[in-house]
């Protein structure tokens, strides 16, 4: 189930809220500029549909998210327990980090919690199948897929070089809560 926790960042024990309500999870973002959606499942998806098949699946809404937000491509990451770098991919995406693009994910399966630093806060936010998040260009977070990572997010870039993280150098992701201690 997704579900957000907001903590003052200087206070990683003490949640100021902690909600698994769709609409408010949706509410508490908009409020500082993160868009957070859940589509409607397209129906079941197979355990080895090829990226083809789900980018075929989602085809209307990512024209819909590509328009809006003038995104020029859209991969789709997958990542299951047995994967052989999952816990350097995971140690990556751990240190907090910028982009100079929205980081746009959609959750077609599994899950994965994003921490998004904004102002004095820290949104913790677990993605959960058809979550979608859109967090604005250079918003300092981080992001846990846990020590068993499984999902399958469609990621979308307005750039062709794909992901590229601009390391902020804090040591405040150590200080919260892994996906696994949630
Ligand atoms: C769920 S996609 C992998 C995470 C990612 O791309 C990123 O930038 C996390 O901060
Ligand atoms: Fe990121
Ligand atoms: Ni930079």
């Amino acid at each position: 189930m997704s579900q957000l926790k907001v903590f003052a960042d200087q206070n990683p024990n003490d949640a100021l809220l902690d909600t698994t309500d769709g609409a408010q999870i949706a509410a508490e973002l908009n409020r500082v500029g993160v868009l957070f959606e859940r589509w409607a499942a397209p129906g079941e998806i197979a355990d080895d549909a090829t990226q083809e098949e789900i980018l075929a699946l989602y085809q209307e809404d990512i024209d819909r998210v590509k328009a809006k937000g003038g995104y020029q491509t859209v991969d789709v990451l997958h990542m299951v327990p047995t994967h052989p770098d999952k816990e350097a991919m995971r140690q990556k995406f751990l240190n907090e980090h910028r982009h100079h693009e929205d980081e746009v994910r959609f959750f077609v399966k599994g899950q994965g919690l994003f921490c998004l630093h904004i102002d004095d806060k820290v949104y913790q936010v677990l993605c959960t199948r058809n979550d979608l998040i859109s967090v604005p260009a250079n918003t300092p977070h981080w992001f846990d897929m846990g020590p068993e990572p499984e999902f399958t997010a469609l990621r979308f870039f307005d750039n062709v070089e794909g992901w590229v993280p601009h390391w902020t150098e804090s040591d405040i992701a150590g200080k919260f809560d892994r996906l696994d201690q949630l």
